[in-house]
């Protein structure tokens, strides 16, 4: 039996605005993702990587085309739709985000606030949970600013998991950090992605990584230009 892909996408195109006229970055691309696949998706500066995959996050307007996860279209969802689907994807940005304001676990409590099934004493030891599961169970309580590179990934991570979503979308996870340390960024999203189950999709420049992948495709002008 064929499986159902977790995210459907048809024909997409994309353009943004340049002085007077548009420029079309992604032209007619259409790829399935499977549940529970680990796809890297790599290619030159410029081709639409960033850009598909803030698409594919509810983060930009479907123009042109289709975008349908877990059943439900992108281009016909409502504001709310489109906040609900957000909420069950896990972000990872080469640049984490963490709020400075907050402490470690405080950082990745923050998806587990919009369950109103969670107090907040469960959705604290949900995240510590978490933070021992990529190995930062001795940093708690710190400032995200006390942690060196590598750690404040593994937070992001931690903060992206915390809620079990079914897809993860990483832009440049390993960008900022070293080879040794963007190596086990990667493979502790590896082993948390094969507990859960979860889609993860990656943008990435970083050659030393692409191993981990189930799948390899590569953009080339708004193109896919191979898929394997
Ligand atoms: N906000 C924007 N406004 C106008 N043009 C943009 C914007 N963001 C991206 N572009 C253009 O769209 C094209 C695709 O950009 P995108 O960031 O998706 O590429 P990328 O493959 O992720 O590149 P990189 O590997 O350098 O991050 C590029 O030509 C870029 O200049």
């Amino acid at each position: 039996m064929k499986k159902e892909p977790v995210i459907s996408v048809r024909d997409l195109s994309y353009s943004f605005e340049e002085g007077e006229g548009m420029k079309e970055v992604l032209h007619g691309i259409s790829i399935d993702f499977q549940p529970a696949e680990i796809v890297i998706i790599k290619g030159p500066s410029g081709s639409g990587k960033t850009t598909l995959l803030k698409l594919l996050g509810g983060l930009r307007t479907v123009q042109e085309g289709s975008i349908i996860i877990d059943g439900r279209a992108l281009e016909k969802a409502s504001k709310q739709e489109l906040v609900a689907v957000r909420r069950g994807i896990g972000f990872i940005f080469q640049a984490h985000h963490l709020l400075g304001s907050l402490n470690v676990t405080q950082n990745v409590m923050m998806p587990l606030s919009f369950d109103p099934t969670l107090n907040a004493r469960e959705a604290r030891l949900r995240a510590e949970a978490m933070l021992k599961r990529v190995g930062l169970e001795d940093h708690l309580t710190k400032a995200p600013s006390k942690l060196s590179g590598g750690q404040k990934q593994r937070v992001a991570i931690a903060r992206a998991l915390v809620h079990n979503p079914k897809i993860i979308l990483a832009d440049e996870p390993t960008a900022s950090l070293d080879g040794k340390t963007g190596r086990e960024v990667v493979e502790i999203l590896q082993k948390l992605s094969l507990e859960s189950g979860a889609t993860i999709l990656l943008v990435t420049h970083d050659p030393r990584i692409l191993d981990v992948a189930d799948r390899l495709i590569t953009l080339e002008d708004g193109l896919v230009c191979s898929d394997e």
